[in-house]
């Protein structure tokens, strides 16, 4: 047994067999509405400054504020256009197989329904405002596209490998919780930051989290948190270094990876590319649990 909600092992009573469900848009309450438009303005003092150019151009681009959760119907046309991804709905966390298919085919999947009222803040399933607001809008940028296409493809042969714990923290490190060197400075792209108001502070102004370089093999061997903040970020120098970061082959990756052992999330290697070493204060007074 599961302690989330939302998780099924075979499609529920009204699913079709790729998992997937109707929005039924017409269906959402006043309430639902008006808890999309709650966090969507919250978001939007936070994140013009903090979010990165390809993040803030994809959420002009679909227009996602006409008030309240936006219609699929309408959304995915203007997506499709851009880049030929679509947002499809499906009832809660899917299985490994079932979520890299609909990627492999640029389909991303989305939660149904949104968080209640009370949860504005915190919430460990993927809801609808996570998968629309913060996935969606990278999703128009064609490099990071190609490289979700290739992140679906790519699962599919870890899981035959058995190497899904290592490909599943690139998706944690890059996908939910990347950050982006841009002229600038470090801007965030990650769905999980970009979708919290206060991980998007945290995340590039908290002395807390070290903040490193990206490096494809180390960021496989990193273990992660699920539960509060990362304490470490992976700084991408752009879109298009992630994506051909990413093309080779990963099979002597694997093997390597086979004989290495993990690194704790609070690891710093002589090696790395230091932007923040983390003094871990927030952690070590015990998180989102502190007193
Ligand atoms: C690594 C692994 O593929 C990942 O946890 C998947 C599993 N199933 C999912 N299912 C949904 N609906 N959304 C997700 O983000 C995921 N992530
Ligand atoms: N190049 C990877 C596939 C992949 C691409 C992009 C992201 C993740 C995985 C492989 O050979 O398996
Ligand atoms: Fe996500």
């Amino acid at each position: 047994m599961s302690d989330f909600e939302h998780v099924f092992e075979q499609p529920p009573e009204g699913a079709a067999a790729d998992w997937t469900i109707p929005q039924n848009w017409g269906a959402y309450t006043e309430v639902e509405h008006e808890t999309w438009n709650t966090l969507y303005a919250r978001q939007m003092k936070i994140l013009p400054g903090r979010a990165c150019e390809a993040y803030m151009r994809g959420l002009d681009a679909l227009d996602l504020n006409t008030g309240g959760i936006p219609d699929f119907e309408v959304m995915n046309p203007k997506l499709q256009a851009l880049t030929g991804w679509t947002v499809v709905c499906v009832p809660g966390l899917v299985p490994d197989e079932v979520f890299f298919d609909h990627l492999a085919n640029r389909r991303f999947v989305s939660g149904q329904f949104i968080r209640k009222p009370d949860q504005l803040d915190y919430l460990q399933e993927p809801d609808i405002f996570h998968d629309v607001f913060g996935h969606v809008p990278m999703l128009t940028d064609p490099d990071f596209a190609a490289y979700m296409e290739a992140y679906g493809k790519g699962g599919q042969r870890a899981q035959s490998l058995g190497m899904l714990k290592n490909l599943a923290r690139l998706y944690w490190y890059t996908v939910e919780f990347g950050l982006m060197k841009e002229a600038d400075g470090l801007r965030i792209y990650g769905a999980g930051i970009v979708s919290s108001a206060t991980e998007s502070v945290f995340s590039l102004e908290d002395p807390s989290p070290n903040r490193l370089g990206f490096d494809l093999e180390r960021v496989m061997k990193t273990l992660y948190r699920i539960d509060d903040f990362q304490q470490v970020y992976f700084v991408i120098d752009g879109l298009e270094p992630l994506k051909q970061a990413t093309l080779q082959d990963f099979g002597p990756l694997y093997e390597r990876l086979k004989g290495a052992d993990d690194l704790p999330i609070e690891t710093v290697l002589p090696e790395d590319v230091v932007f923040t070493h983390g003094t871990q204060a927030y952690a070590r007074k015990g998180g989102r649990f502190a007193a």
